[in-house]
Formats: structure tokens, C-alpha cells, sequence
């Protein structure tokens, strides 16, 4: 059953076009992450899917009274603000002391619940959130750098969290990651997008294509290889390929790679299907 979908998606601002082309759908229980450079129009993507932010041109079809937990990339009230977790969980709607305390210990963080927000560490932080995210039994999770902050064991358990989760729950998951590494293990089918749909594909397959080696293959430079292909090669059955010819960019220049994770470079060892064990992985 498809949860949201979005046909022939543009996106301007003032003049600027951010998004273009976009063809999307999200089913019941699949984790979708889109992946691609600083500024190529991801959280954007999420926020018109939500409708948050309204199209220029397309179309944006949600189920009918569909259940959202929604994770920003960046919280709309100032965390300095004096606010425990357990009241955070609270807004905008009240939830009870149960709810409250069942979605944060389900989130690893039930000992948190009545500190400052500002006291708690990044890890924690985002993990309030996503118990937040999780009030109201929500049919898709829509996740935008839901690991920003943590460092990589703390990336693997929580991607192991949201698997767990959609194990549990049935959700579905449309996530923006900038790891890698992990996402290729962690879900369904990864998006590339770089103002369009540059390519996607369920990882298996990516993972066992020669385009897949030759873009993430050997050698040091791991994952940051994903952002070079320059669309030249033909992809393997289940990974689509859209708009060669409006594709031709090199995701490798130093403005593409991501803020927090532009130094860091994974060994093949991270991707060949050992998962994530925190072993593969090293920062330049
Ligand atoms: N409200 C806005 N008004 C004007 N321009 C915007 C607005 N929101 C986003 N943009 C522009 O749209 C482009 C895409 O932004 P978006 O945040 O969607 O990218 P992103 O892929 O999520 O980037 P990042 O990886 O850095 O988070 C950027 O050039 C950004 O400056």
C-alpha cells in the first residue's frame, strides 16, 4: 500500500528551482533513505511530501488520514529554552505519562525524562526526538539526518533503533542520511538525489552490482565514491537510472560531500556485507 507519493514534483524558490522531475512513492514498511550533496533539495523533498512546504508543479498524494512521525533536521524552538524531555514529548499535543514514558524507554532514553534538553548529549538528544516522533503510532516515520551529531557506534544502534522499530511497528521509514555505510545496510532502497532523481535502488542489488563496487569498491575511498559517479555507467537490474544527460555532476568536490562528514572516508571493508560493526569504517 503506498503511503505518499509524489508525480512529476517541482520545487522553486523565487527563481531558483530546487527540485525537479521528481517521481516518489513510499510503501507500508519499507525504509527509503535519499542520499545526496549539501543543498541537492532533500530536506525540501521531505517537507513537500509532508506538505510543509507547498510544489510549484506536480502532484503530492498522501493516505488518507495518515499517521506521521516527523524528525527535522533542525528543531523549530530554542533548545536553551528551559524544557525537560518529558514536556518536549508533550508538544504540541499532551501526551500522557505513559505514552511518554513507554516512547522513551522503547528509545533507549527513559532515564532522561525529566532533564533539561540542553543538558542531554547529542545522542540523546536525537534519540528524544525520535521517541517524540513516535507518539501516536505513527504509519510512516519521515527522519531527516535523524544520526547528525553521533558519532559512528552511536549512528549503527541508532539505525539499529529505527530497524527494530519498523520490525515492531510496521512503520514506514523516508529518512536523509549522509552515513553511507550504514544506509546501505539499513534500508530498502536508497534514493540519489541531486536536485532530481540522479538513480536509485534496493542496496542488495546496488551492493552486488559492478557499478556498486566500482563506486563504493576498494580502497580507501569508500562511500565519498558513491557522490562520484559522473552517470557514464550503465546501473544493474533494480537500480533505475533517471536524467543521464542532466547528471553529469562530480559529488566529489569538497561543497558536495556533507558538513559533518566531509573528512571522512570508509574502507571497502565498511560496505562488502559486514554490516555495520563499527570495524570497517575509519576517519581521515
Ligand atoms: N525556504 C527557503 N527559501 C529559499 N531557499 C531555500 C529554502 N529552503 C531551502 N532553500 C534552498 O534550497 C536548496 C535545497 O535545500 P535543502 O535544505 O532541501 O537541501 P539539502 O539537500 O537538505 O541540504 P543539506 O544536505 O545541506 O541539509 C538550497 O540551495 C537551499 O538554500
Amino acid at each position: 500500500m503506498t503511503l505518499v507519493s509524489v508525480q512529476s514534483l517541482a520545487v522553486r524558490f523565487g527563481g531558483a528551482e530546487v527540485l525537479r522531475d521528481i517521481d516518489l512513492s513510499v510503501s507500508a514498511s519499507e525504509i527509503v533513505t535519499i542520499v545526496g550533496p549539501n543543498g541537492s533539495g532533500k530536506s525540501t523533498l521531505l517537507r513537500a511530501m509532508l506538505g510543509i512546504q507547498p510544489a510549484s508543479s506536480g502532484r503530492v498524494m498522501r493516505k488518507a488520514g495518515l499517521r506521521i512521525g516527523y524528525v527535522p533536521q533542525r528543531l523549530a524552538i530554542d533548545r536553551s529554552l528551559p524544557m525537560t524531555a518529558r514536556r518536549f514529548l508533550s508538544l504540541p499535543r499532551r501526551v500522557s505519562d505513559a505514552e511518554a514514558a513507554a516512547a522513551l524507554d522503547r528509545c533507549g532514553v527513559g532515564a532522561v525524562a525529566e532533564r533539561q534538553l540542553v543538558d542531554l548529549s547529542g545522542g540523546q538528544l536525537q534519540r528524544v526526538l525520535f521517541a517524540r516522533a513516535l507518539i501516536g503510532r505513527p504509519e510512516l516515520l519521515v527522519l531527516d539526518e535523524p544520526t547528525q551529531g553521533l558519532d559512528q557506534p552511536g549512528e549503527a544502534a541508532f539505525y539499529q533503533l529505527i530497524a527494530d522499530v519498523r520490525a515492531e511497528t510496521g512503520a514506514a521509514v523516508l529518512m536523509v542520511s549522509h552515513d553511507l555505510h550504514v544506509v546501505m545496510a539499513a534500508s530498502d532502497r536508497v534514493i540519489c538525489l541531486n536536485g532530481h532523481v540522479c538513480c536509485e535502488g534496493t542496496p542488495q542489488v546496488v551492493r552486488d552490482a559492478p557499478e556498486y563496487r566500482a563506486l563504493f569498491g576498494y580502497g580507501t575511498q569508500g562511500a565519498l565514491a558513491l557522490y562520484r559517479h559522473d552517470h557514464d555507467h550503465n546501473h544493474g537490474p533494480g537500480l533505475a537510472h533517471h536524467h543521464d544527460a542532466a547528471c553529469d555532476h562530480d559529488h566529489s568536490a569538497p561543497d558536495h560531500a556533507a558538513k559533518d562528514h566531509a573528512a571522512k572516508e570508509y574502507t571497502a571493508a565498511g560496505h562488502a556485507g559486514e554490516g555495520h560493526s563499527g570495524t570497517g569504517p575509519h576517519h581521515a
